[in-house]
């Protein structure tokens, strides 16, 4: 029996929209620490294969899958392709996300419930399917990507606020239906990360870009392999009695209510 309380070894962890970005940093990290690693998109076969290749390329044991996380039937087959081709799954990640920055009253409400569909309904829909068999196995970890915007509001990102607060409590409310079967339904709630969602708002010269720099305490944006010990620490034996709670992995943010931006 290994007495490392982080060895993912013989576990079998999907994280959702693990092509790139902050999905493949968690992979990665569980991945170095044992873990058989499987990643979906819905975006192309071509993406997904070049994930796999670079996981590979690092030694990771990895596996990629087309399916939209919106679409409940697409979603039931891929488990249980997933779980005949690799392996049960152990540990789920709702990584998968989108953002849509419109201000509350010129935004359409197709791009509103487009935004809930993906960032609330999507974790809802694999997670309820993927936790049918961590119940009839006796346990699992799950890890709900949440956000700053669980917790505060901001211009313009009205649905992906209401989205990631919703996913908080959704993990809360995990938590408490499943703790009893043995699962650990928690959150990670980063702060700003340099990845494709942020790249718009992160160019050098555009405001917001300076405005994090200044309203996070660590003074600069968050690198994704900031989030490896979270994401392990969560899918590890580790946290066997941590439940329900969200894990802000923001540099400060949250802890504080900024400075002027001149001192
Ligand atoms: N970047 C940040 O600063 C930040 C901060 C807090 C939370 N988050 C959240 O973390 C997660 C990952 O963020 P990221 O910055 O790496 O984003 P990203 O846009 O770089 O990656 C998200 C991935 O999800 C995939 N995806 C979107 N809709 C999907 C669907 N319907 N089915 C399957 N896959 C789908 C995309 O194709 C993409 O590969 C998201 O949920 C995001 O909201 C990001
Ligand atoms: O505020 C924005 O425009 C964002 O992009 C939100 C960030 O991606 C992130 O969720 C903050 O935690």
């Amino acid at each position: 029996m290994s007495i490392n309380l982080f060895d993912l070894t013989g576990k079998t962890a999907l994280i959702t929209g693990g092509v790139h970005g902050l999905g493949m940093a968690m992979a990665k990290g569980l991945g170095h620490a044992g873990a058989k690693i499987v990643v979906n998109d819905h975006s192309s076969q071509e993406d997904v294969d070049n994930a796999i290749s670079e996981y590979k390329a690092e030694g990771i044991e990895a596996y990629g899958y087309l399916f939209d996380v919106t679409d409940e039937a697409a979603v039931i087959a891929a488990i249980n392709k997933i779980e005949t081709e690799v392996g049960p799954i152990d540990i789920l990640i709702n990584n998968a996300g989108i953002i849509k920055r419109t201000p509350i009253i010129e935004m359409e409400v197709a791009d509103f419930e487009a935004v809930i569909k993906v960032d609330l309904t999507g974790p809802f829909i694999v997670s309820k399917n993927v936790a049918k068999g961590m119940i009839e196995r006796g346990g699992g970890k799950i890890i709900n990507m949440c956000s700053m915007m669980s917790e505060l509001g901001r211009d313009s990102v009205s649905a992906y606020a209401s989205a990631k607060g919703g996913l908080k409590m959704l993990t809360k409310n995990m938590a408490t239906e499943w703790a009893k079967f043995n699962i650990q339904t928690n959150g990670i709630g980063p702060g700003y990360f340099a990845t494709s969602q942020t790249a718009p708002i992160r160019v050098n010269g555009h405001p917001f870009n300076e405005f994090i720099m200044g309203r996070t305490p660590a003074g600069r944006w968050g690198d994704p392999d900031d989030l490896q010990g979270a994401a392990i620490f969560l899918s590890s034996k580790a946290s066997d009695f941590v439940n329900g709670h969200i894990v802000y992995v923001d540099g400060g943010i949250l802890a504080t209510i900024g400075k002027p931006s001149n001192e």
